[in-house]
């Protein structure tokens, strides 16, 4: 059946931001050494509160006390995946939902196998850019590392099949962002191609899709809401700065002072 994608109200972003200042949520992140800060002060900046806890010990103790639990593969290493399972488990168990980020799913065969095996611990959200959605439901994707090569439309049927079977939810982003349950799709058209010269906006976007999973509600409609938010004070950012680096700094402090109107 084929159904269309529909454009996500801005109205409704707006109240799972306004919910998400309200409730705060602790979220715990297990993700690459990359992005790290940047993850943590992008929630800080949108009012959740980020830790960083490793230890598989404390990560399993931790993520259990967590509101929402993130674990994201792009600098994956064995000592890691040990902590990454062990959360996965402890979150499951206390019921707190926890989003997966498959970074560099396809060409690397050791993340790609260990994503796979995470599907059936029952993520609430799976959040990836086109070619590593394509490449976790088993199609072909022309990535070839962190960076979609593909573009988001071609991998929206893939997201559909990852979500309706491994009954999660999927963010698929790039151009245009769509998020699934497997039968609904919003769209989200906002964003500005600068989010791609940044690294770290998607790894930070997964992380805010934890936070947005965290809430009371209709999940799909906040899962979208964080596409929302990140993508759109992207664009805003974006009108407004030289490159990279003062990106990298404008956005913080736009997603700060985001307004529920300026969603709209
Ligand atoms: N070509 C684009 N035009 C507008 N926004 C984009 C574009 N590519 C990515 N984005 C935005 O950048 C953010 C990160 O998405 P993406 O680049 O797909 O993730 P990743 O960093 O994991 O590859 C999202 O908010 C997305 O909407
Ligand atoms: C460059 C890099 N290498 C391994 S993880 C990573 C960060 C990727 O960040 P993002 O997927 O958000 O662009
Ligand atoms: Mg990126």
């Amino acid at each position: 059946m084929t159904v269309q994608p529909i454009e996500f109200p801005g109205l409704t972003a707006a109240a799972s931001l306004d919910l998400l200042r309200q409730h705060a949520p602790l979220v715990h992140c297990l993700t690459n050494d990359v992005v790290q800060a940047f993850t943590a002060n992008t929630l800080l900046a949108l009012g959740a509160a980020p830790a960083m806890v490793v230890d598989p010990e404390e990560a399993a103790q931790f993520s259990a006390m967590a509101d929402a639990l993130l674990v994201n593969i792009g600098t994956l290493r064995r000592s890691q995946a040990e902590a990454m399972l062990a959360a996965v488990q402890a979150a499951n168990e206390a019921g707190t939902p926890w989003v997966l980020d498959p970074v560099a799913a396809g060409p690397l065969a050791y993340r790609t196998g260990f994503a796979h095996s995470l599907l059936p611990l029952r993520p609430a959200a799976i959040r990836g850019n086109a070619s590593e959605i394509l490449a976790l439901a088993g199609e072909s994707a022309l990535g070839r590392g962190v960076d979609s090569a593909d573009d988001s439309s071609l991998a929206l049927s893939a997201a559909r099949k990852l979500a309706t079977d491994h009954h999660t939810l999927v963010a698929v982003t790039g151009r245009v962002d769509f998020v699934t349950d497997g039968e609904r799709i919003w769209s989200i058209n906002d964003g500005h191609p600068l989010m791609t010269r940044v690294t770290g906006t998607g790894c930070a976007l997964s992380a805010v899709v934890a936070a947005f999973c965290a809430l009371p509600g209709d999940r799909l409609s906040h899962v979208a809401a964080a596409c929302k938010v990140m993508a759109r004070a992207g664009r805003l950012t974006a009108a407004d700065v030289r490159g990279p680096g003062s990106f990298a700094v404008d956005f913080l402090d736009r997603l700060y002072t985001l307004q529920g109107e300026q969603l709209q």
